[in-house]
């Protein structure tokens, strides 16, 4: 043992020797001894020095009895005291004991053995009792730190206890709290209280190892905290029965505040992902998805389920998936790339504009793509909508749309005319566009592309049984026609019959269904179409004057392509946007200035239609990038003309292009001019390149002349 420093207080000079002497007798031990013979140089001691231990004699001359232990005891209470008395009273020996005494010894009874018993057993149980209050200190702290509060309760009197920490969680200070499970029940928030009931009673009962809950009780201040309250039943009675439990008490407000921030931050997210209208997907690095919304379930026409673990090359057309695959590796790299591109879904050709963001961890490590798409072929339908035409710069051009707009506002019929493929179609859809009718609809029918037996029913309907074959009532163009507009094409090729029935209809506005009496009225605006001679057909008796001057009134010219080169570029521009659309390019191909130049020397015999036929051919072959005039076959080199006689051509060698390619085009010329020559006829045609009308048709299907010939 280390040096015990004891204080001996004591005012007999002998019974202070005897007890030295006492001491000094113990083996194995050394003191360091402190004399003080009254109360007061005793407690000075005890200020000024430390001391394991205290002996104490009760008869002093400044204090008597238990007044004595309570003066010193008053200094340091931690002190271990050994009484030593001369008095042998029992009721002042129980007293000092109850007061903290370690022991109390009658001066003539104790010898060395039982005084150095006596001071170990002070020190030791004075030593225990620090550690256990160090232990508890240390507990306390841990508690304290973890913002922990203990609780500890005895069931069967109801009587529960509190630290400082418990009590500060709920408002309350320490002496401020008794708790008791019917004040903490009280205190539970009422929407809480059943399973937190419940749970306490499945652990009472011992169904659960411990009882957790996390529940709102409201504090001292009436206001309501999120709590979690651990426990565990500590102590059972003889019978098994539960006596006491204890455990911790934490606040967890912010914890739940966070969460329910989180909560709602997420419901608001979901509520816009849910309800936009645009394709939102996120895909992980390695292109799954990983959510879809309802827009986009329905954009890739499949539940999420099925979509959620797949990615963009299960649903998209191995070309489009490549174009993808390209654009998200460059957002797995960082970048937020917005971009418009054409992709096929479930059969349809649909242009979407993206805007891709990479989606990043809180390190900022990219773990995904977040995509939001819009669908915009309706846009892009507008763009090349023929509004657009009025933009031409060509004078010629000007002055038949300034005209074709005047003619709208009316209720006029209107003749077109102009070459095959120069657009008359195309202009009667504008004067539709512009006319009060454009709400209502628009039909066009090209009267030489129906077989001559039918042409009455096309345009008059039928009623049933009126001819084999008429099953039942069939309304014609002009009756769908109605509240619109009707484009007659090539009206050069109606039968006289037919011509004189619309022209009655014209006069009158009425007509009669095939195998009908009944009239009807129907209030349709028709817009007539010819690339023939009218006058020459009148002259040779193929046409009815009467109608011709009818449709005269208003006449229409739309000038060959050839004569106004001007409104070339702007014509290839919003073809090639109509095509890329068509053709489910990704990106609109580059035109040089010398393409256009190109295109704009060429003699356009088959106008508008040819412009686009090779647009279409030079864009299969330039695989939708540059352009280059060996796609456009109408290089320098080779040079086709026609003074409208004489067709010709040069060529300069060496040639840029394959005697095949060169054939090909030759070909397509004399084609192209036949048909000019003949008026669109094809039987004139075939005639004049002295082939067959079938030939005629088959090399028109080789060129691709023939869709719009028909
Ligand atoms: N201004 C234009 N802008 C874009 N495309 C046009 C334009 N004019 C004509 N086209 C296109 O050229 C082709 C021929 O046009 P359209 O059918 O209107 O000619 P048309 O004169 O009626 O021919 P046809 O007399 O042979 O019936 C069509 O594919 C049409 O879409």
């Amino acid at each position: 043992m280390d040096l015990i420093r004891v204080l001996i207080v004591e005012d007999n000079p002998v019974d202070a020797l005897f007890l030295k002497e006492a001491l000094r007798e113990i083996t194995n031990t050394k003191f360091s001894l402190t004399h003080a013979e009254t109360i007061e140089s005793a407690q000075k001691c005890l200020e000024e020095e430390t001391f394991d231990v205290i002996t104490l004699d009760l008869g002093l001359p400044d204090a008597q009895g238990i007044e004595t232990f309570l003066e010193i005891k008053k200094v340091n209470p931690d002190i271990p005291v050994v009484v030593l008395s001369g008095l042998d009273d029992e009721t002042v020996a129980i007293q000092s004991v109850r007061e903290g005494a370690q022991d109390y010894l009658l001066k003539d009874k104790y010898d060395g053995y039982l005084l150095s018993r006596s001071i170990a057993f002070a020190i030791e149980r004075k030593q225990a009792e620090k550690a256990l209050r160090r232990a508890q200190q240390r507990f306390e702290l841990a508690l304290t730190g973890a913002d922990l509060g203990w609780w500890d309760w005895n069931i069967k009197t109801d009587e529960g206890v509190l630290n400082e920490q418990g009590a500060r969680i709920l408002g309350f200070r320490l002496d401020e709290i008794a708790p008791s499970r019917e004040k903490w029940r009280k205190c539970v928030h009422p929407d809480d209280e059943p399973s937190v009931l419940a749970a306490l009673n499945r652990h009472m009962e011992g169904s659960t190892a411990a009882f957790e809950s996390e529940h709102r009780l409201r504090t001292k201040n009436r206001e309501w905290v999120w709590i979690l309250l651990r426990g565990k039943v500590v102590e059972w009675d003889s019978e098994g029965h539960p006596v006491r439990m204890a455990g911790t008490i934490m606040d967890i407000t912010a914890n739940k505040t966070a969460q329910e921030a989180i909560r709602q931050s997420e419901q608001r997210f979901r509520a816009i992902f849910e309800a936009a209208e645009d394709y939102i997907f996120l895909n992980d690095r390695s292109s799954k998805y990983i959510d879809v919304n309802p827009a986009a379930e329905r954009f890739l026409g499949a539940p999420a389920s099925k979509i959620i673990g797949k990615t963009y090359k299960d649903f998209l057309h191995p070309e489009d998936a490549a174009y993808i695959r390209d654009v998200d590796s460059r957002v797995l790299k960082g970048e937020s790339i917005q971009s418009e591109h054409t992709a096929r879904i479930n059969g349809a050709m649909v242009t979407l504009s993206d805007t891709k963001v990479p989606l990043k961890d809180d390190s900022g490590q990219v773990i995904g793509i977040l995509t939001i798409a819009r669908d915009i072929t309706d846009l892009n339908r507008i763009k090349i909508s023929p509004d657009t035409m009025e933009e031409y710069p060509s004078k010629a051009m000007q002055a038949t749309l300034k005209k074709a707009l005047i003619a709208a506002k009316t209720n006029i019929t209107i003749l077109l005319t102009g070459e095959s493929g120069s657009g008359k179609d195309h202009l009667a859809q504008y004067v539709h566009r512009h006319s009060l009718r454009a709400g209502s609809s628009y039909f066009s029918i090209n009267c030489a592309a129906i077989a001559p037996n039918l042409a009455e029913s096309e345009l008059f309907g039928h009623e049933k049984g009126a001819f084999t074959g008429a099953a039942a009532r069939k309304r014609g163009m002009l009756e769908l026609a109605e509240g619109g507009t009707l484009l007659l094409n090539e009206i050069g090729e109606l039968s006289l019959p037919l011509q004189s029935k619309l022209l009655t209809f014209l006069d009158t506005k009425k007509f009669t269904r095939v195998g009908g009496e009944k009239e009807i009225s129907v209030d349709a605006r028709l817009i007539a179409a010819t690339n023939r001679d009218l006058e020459k057909e009148v002259a040779e008796g193929r046409f009815r004057q009467d109608l011709f001057y009818r449709l005269n009134v208003m006449r229409i010219e739309i000038p060959p392509l050839r004569e106004r080169s001007e409104d070339i570029p702007l014509l290839v521009e919003q073809l090639l946007v109509k095509l890329g659309v068509e053709m489910q390019l990704h990106e609109r191909p580059l035109i040089s200035p010398q393409i256009l130049n190109a295109l704009k020397k060429y003699q356009w015999s088959g106008n508008v239609r040819e412009l686009r036929n090779v647009l279409e051919r030079a864009l299969m072959l330039s695989d939708g990038r540059t352009l280059t005039l060996a796609h456009l076959g109408l290089q320098d080199d080779m040079q086709f003309s026609s003074d409208g006689n004489k067709t010709s051509f040069s060529i300069s060698f060496p040639t840029e292009q394959s005697l095949n390619e060169i054939t090909h085009d030759l070909k397509r010329f004399m084609v192209n001019e036949a048909l000019r020559h003949s008026g669109g006829s094809r039987v004139g045609a075939a005639k004049l390149l002295r082939i067959s009308r079938y030939s005629l048709k088959h090399y028109m299907n080789k060129l691709g002349l023939d869709d719009d010939m028909e």
